[in-house]
């Protein structure tokens, strides 16, 4: 549905070049709830904007359902965007207008005949929620609600892609829920391919089916969300992700964890194994204990996920076999840098 290819974009102020976009390619795939994350600065509003070319970029190609929209003249591509519907983080919203005129707009310019106009305002109302707010003033709205507004105005010609701005980031945690619910609704409903960029793992974790993940203008880890949550490939996603470093840090351990010899490793589980008492019968099996030193179990929309900071008791050799047993039911598994050398140490010395 979407297509980025070998897409370069530097901003110019004044004398210095920002480099926003160095050499990204991304593929959505129709139908697909497709997640952009990173630390700001990353690139990431810039590569959205470039899916309906609110920024041109200075090389690549932009494709949006089978169209390179780059080469189409003005005209052209004012019809393709109205495949695009987008929401910001501050809703964007004609302030001096009522709910019905914010939703009116994009139907107007699309001259959409007024009946029609007005029947797609109730329905698109009733679809956010807000059947009765015709006549208020965003003023008048929560942010919530300014963002079901927001929402409606982007479906309004029944685009084929929604992309997301930081949607929830100016909400609270009850309100973001509710709008993710909103989207998720929508997605369901019309099959619209969402591409959401946000610095909120949560959002991505509860959303999203596949997730890319930008650094400094470049695009350095995609894949499906649970893959990419198990075993995070380049450091800036395991930082943004939470994960203990390879020294321990970010685990918040004692220092005397590592002082008494304890072996440390960082545990990620999914689906059934997320669910069952599998570390402890691995342990137990393999003639070990361990305690969890810091731990989670969520889910990754539907499918539950554990990830845990484990110390483990015993034998070196015997806690290996342990660890080998979780990694054949999927877990996910990541020595801290002193268990590792541990691990060698102990290995060497048998030799
Ligand atoms: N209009 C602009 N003019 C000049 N530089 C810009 C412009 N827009 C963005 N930049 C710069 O380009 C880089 C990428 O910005 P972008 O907004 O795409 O990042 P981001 O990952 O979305 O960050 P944030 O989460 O903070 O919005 C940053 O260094 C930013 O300062």
């Amino acid at each position: 549905m979407i297509s980025l290819q070998n897409v370069t974009l530097t901003y110019r102020t004044g004398h210095r070049l920002i480099p926003a976009l160095r050499d990204v390619s991304l593929e959505v795939h129709a139908g697909e709830v497709f997640g952009i994350i990173g630390y700001s600065g990353a690139g990431k509003s810039t590569l959205l904007r470039c899916i309906n070319l609110l920024e041109r970029p200075q090389s690549g190609q932009v494709w949006v359902d089978g169209v390179d929209l780059l080469s189409l003249r003005k005209r052209e591509l004012q019809k393709q965007r109205k495949k695009i519907g987008m929401i910001f983080q501050h809703f964007h919203l004609l302030n001096s207008a009522t709910v019905r005129d914010n939703i009116l707009f994009p139907l107007r310019l699309a001259k959409t005949p007024v009946a029609e106009a007005e029947r797609r305002v109730a329905e698109l109302l009733e679809l956010v929620g807000l059947t009765g707010y015709e006549r208020h003033y965003p003023s008048q709205l929560s942010g919530g609600q300014k963002q079901r507004v927001a929402i409606a105005r982007a479906l309004a010609n029944f685009p084929k892609v929604l992309l997301c701005d930081e949607a929830t980031s100016a909400l609270d945690p009850e309100t973001t829920q509710s709008i993710l619910d909103l989207l998720r609704e929508i997605h369901r409903q019309f099959g619209v391919t969402v591409v959401m960029v946000t610095h909120e793992i949560s959002v991505v974790q509860r959303v999203c089916h596949r997730v890319a993940v930008m650094d400094q203008g470049r695009m350095v880890e995609v894949g499906r969300v649970v893959d990419v949550f198990l075993r995070p490939q380049a450091e800036v996603t395991r930082r943004l992700l939470g994960w203990t470093n390879a020294e321990g840090v970010g685990a918040d351990l004692p220092e005397q964890v590592f002082r008494e010899g304890t072996l440390v490793c960082e545990l990620a589980m999914a689906g059934e194994a997320a669910q069952s008492p599998l570390l402890f019968q691995a342990a137990r099996e393999a003639g070990v204990t361990c305690s969890i030193l810091r731990g989670t179990v969520d889910a990754i929309q539907d499918t539950p996920f554990a990830r845990m900071v484990v110390a483990w008791y015993g034998d070196a050799k015997q806690v290996q076999a342990a660890v080998r047993r979780l990694e054949a039911h999927g877990a996910a598994v990541r020595w801290l840098n002193k268990a590792e050398r541990m691990l060698a140490a102990d290995e060497a010395g048998m030799k």
